[in-house]
């Protein structure tokens, strides 16, 4: 499935557990001898007040704690299972509340994003408004937990950028234990970008839902988006991140099933 792109393989573990080692993780997801994809995602059956467990697997086999398209697409496949109106899905990042936007559109509700330096998590304390992080021509103007760590940055003019360059020095910065997300975005006006993120473990995805949840929410802070809804146009799509008056965090966006298939 994918969510603009942003590419995976799902795995169902829901009747017969599967815990993929590292390798068998990379030879999934590679794009030449395996199936491809950004991540590989496993379903396992939710406890207490989750539906549903989604594992979040990065390609160097790395568990990560969140993934939000990869939970629209876990979404889709349940609500469409079972007809329900909303699921709750449990990631490591949190629960996620998701429900049917429109047909094959999915909006999430997720925990609130998390400023405080030790959440990023950073190696020692800093102003995650100001963090004081440069690479090239990428000052990261704001660091940020949505359950997974991001680093955002403004650019004048995103095209004249080489994204994996400059955010693969940010991604690998001492001050970042766990490493980060790295979005770099370009407003357009007081509700709409355009992004671009260089994911861990240092790939170049063509949409990133957490990434436009970082980017909109510290966009806001510095006053760059003023609208409480936002168009984030990445290479694979758009979609759109709303805070809501409670100051809940909205993402909407497209899913799609590229195929169904069966493991040897
Ligand atoms: N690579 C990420 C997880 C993936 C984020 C994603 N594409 C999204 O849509 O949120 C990580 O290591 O945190």
């Amino acid at each position: 499935m994918h969510g603009a792109g942003n590419d995976f393989v799902l795995i169902d573990g829901r009747t017969r557990r599967f815990r993929p080692s590292a390798a068998q993780i990379s030879a999934i997801c590679d794009r030449h001898f395996g199936v491809g994809g950004d991540q590989l995602l496993v379903l396992e059956p939710g406890e207490e007040a989750a539906d549903l467990r989604l594992r979040i697997y990065n390609i160097d086999g790395q568990e990560a704690e969140t993934c939000l398209n990869a939970t629209r697409c876990a979404a889709w496949i349940i609500l469409n299972e079972t007809g329900a109106s909303s699921v709750r899905i449990a990631t490591m990042g949190g629960l996620i509340k998701a429900s049917a936007a429109a047909p094959m559109q999915v909006t999430l509700r997720q925990p609130e994003p998390r400023f405080e330096w030790q959440s990023v998590p950073l190696a020692e304390p800093r102003d995650t408004l100001n963090l004081g992080l440069q690479a090239g021509p990428l000052t990261a103007q704001g660091a940020l937990s949505m359950g997974n760590p991001h680093l955002t940055c403004f650019v004048p003019d995103l095209d004249a950028i080489d994204v994996p360059r400059w955010a693969d020095q940010l991604q690998k910065h001492p001050l970042l234990p766990q490493g980060a997300n790295v979005g770099v975005a370009q407003i357009l006006s007081p509700e709409a970008m355009r992004l671009v993120v260089w994911e861990r473990p240092g790939i170049l995805t063509q949409a990133c839902g957490s990434g436009a949840c970082a980017a909109f929410t510290v966009a806001r802070r510095l006053g760059l988006i003023t609208a409480d809804r936002a168009e984030v146009a990445m290479p694979g799509g758009k979609l759109f991140v709303e805070e809501t008056p409670e100051g809940a965090l909205l993402l909407t966006g497209p899913v799609a099933v590229a195929f169904w298939g069966q493991l040897p």
